[in-house]
């Protein structure tokens, strides 16, 4: 298995560029589901994860090219997809496959729209929390469909065609945001989204949406009206860039020190998190290109922060957080509220020097004047994450192990690091 190593101390400096978001690559690509026509994605980044979702999508027929490299588009960033769901040969997504990421899960919602029939492996545990999916199931059940669970498997047929509903979310849900609003696009009459997730990757996919043909109001609010059309025609659409890339990398440089220039982030994705870095001392600055990162010389300060729906502080970005905060000048307070299992990092935090404490939600950690580098392994994609940036600041040589996690969701992670003067290397093994 492939190993980062990384030896601390070097600070940061030139341009990074942010890739397009995994959290709205992957649903966009779902939605490719709900046409015959071809949805052209452009701005994909090259992920394990996006990968495993075009074999998910490749085994209900949907084909896929890829594009020749367009203006913008390098390397380490972007590619461009074509995905043809003209013949969708199987409606199943089987367990093997939606076992190893949840959000393929969501195919469920395109499937029973359009053919008025899935039948979907439940996604299973993971390592941030249960993640149930029972508010999925109840949007579904709102606009008409019959639900079975059977073998481990949701079991969902609208022998009608799905009818507009309002659904109202007890609790703000991404997922169940997404497949409400892909569900009722093709629904007959109109949906009501109440307590709709208002994350920037629901208006990627919303805006998607629009250009495919559906009629869709208030993707950005707390309420998203959409109005049922009978069909989804072809659309181009380029994915936003990834906030979560932008705030982990702006935290890096904070860590490390230096200064970098994020090419193509946009700071009102992530306005909270730039306003918890500024707190915390480190230079933010927006600009035509992207947004300067810099830290030269000033100490850490210490923050309070708790993790919300947008536009609150993500919890994807908690981990990074932690780590930045493991060598400030004082005590800072992390809470998570999103999900009940996501402090994993911590024990290996610790491995490297810091000093966390928790108390039920709450971690408090205690800045500590040097971290030591060590071998560390983490059990999701922030927390490995987390790893690198507390490497980047160790002493000496910090080695993460399962570096799959990695892969999931940070493009070219080690070139555009390495670039930019870490010293970061992949161990192939
Ligand atoms: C691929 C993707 O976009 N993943 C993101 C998405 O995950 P995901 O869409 O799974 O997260 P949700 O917003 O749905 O989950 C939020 C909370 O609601 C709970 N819940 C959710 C659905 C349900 O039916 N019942 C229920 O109780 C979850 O367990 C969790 O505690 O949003 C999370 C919160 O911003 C991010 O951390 C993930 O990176
Ligand atoms: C938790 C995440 O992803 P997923 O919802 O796919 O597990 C994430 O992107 O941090």
């Amino acid at each position: 298995m492939d190993r980062i190593v990384i030896t601390g101390g070097a600070p940061l400096s030139g341009v990074l560029p942010i890739s397009g978001a995994k959290n709205a690559a992957l649903p966009l690509m779902i939605a490719s589901l709900l046409t015959g026509d071809t949805l052209e994605l452009a701005n994909v980044p090259r992920l394990a994860d996006v990968q495993l979702l075009l074999r998910i999508l490749g085994n209900h027929g949907v084909d896929h090219t890829v594009v020749g490299r367009r203006p913008g588009e390098s390397a380490e960033t972007g590619q461009t997809l074509r995905l043809c769901a003209s013949t969708v040969i199987d409606t199943t997504a089987p367990y093997e496959l939606v076992s190893r990421m949840r959000a393929s899960f969501w195919v469920i919602a395109p499937l029973l729209a359009r053919f008025g029939e899935a039948r979907v492996s439940l996604p299973g545990g993971c390592a941030i929390g249960t993640r149930p999916v029972d508010l999925l199931i109840m949007a579904l059940e709102r606009l008409g469909a019959q639900i079975d669970i059977d073998a481990g498997y949701v079991v969902a047929k609208t022998p009608k065609g799905l009818k507009g509903a309002e659904i109202d979310f007890p609790k703000v849900t991404v997922s169940g945001t997404h497949v409400a609003l892909m569900a009722a696009v093709l629904a007959n009459g109109t949906t009501v989204i109440e307590n709709a997730a208002r994350e920037p990757e629901i208006v990627d996919v919303a805006d998607c949406l629009v250009k495919m043909g559906a009629k869709i109001t208030g993707a950005g609010t707390a309420r998203i009206v959409i109005e049922g059309v009978p069909r989804l025609s072809g659309a181009r659409h380029e994915v936003l860039p990834d906030r979560i890339e932008t705030g982990t990398y702006a935290m890096a440089v904070a860590m490390a020190g230096g200064d970098v220039l994020l090419e193509g982030a946009r700071a009102p994705l992530l306005q909270s998190v730039l306003d918890t870095l500024v707190a915390a001392g480190v230079t933010v600055e927006p600009t035509n290109e992207g947004i300067r990162v810099a830290r030269n010389g000033a100490g850490i300060a210490p923050v309070d922060v708790t993790t919300e729906p947008f536009p609150g502080f993500p919890t994807d970005l908690q981990a990074q957080l932690m780590a930045l905060m493991t060598r400030a000048e004082g005590a800072s307070r992390i809470r998570e509220t999103i999900f009940e299992n996501r402090f994993m990092h911590v024990q290996e935090l610790a491995r490297l020097g810091a000093k966390i404490r928790l108390d039920g939600d709450v971690a408090i950690v205690e800045g500590v004047e040097r971290l030591r580098g060590a071998p560390v392994m983490a059990t999701d994609l922030r927390a490995s994450v987390s790893l690198v940036i507390a490497g980047l600041a160790a002493e000496g040589e910090t080695t993460i192990n399962r570096v799959y996690h990695l892969d999931r969701g940070f493009e070219a992670l080690e070139a555009k690091l390495t670039r930019c003067g870490a010293q970061v290397e992949r161990v192939r093994g």
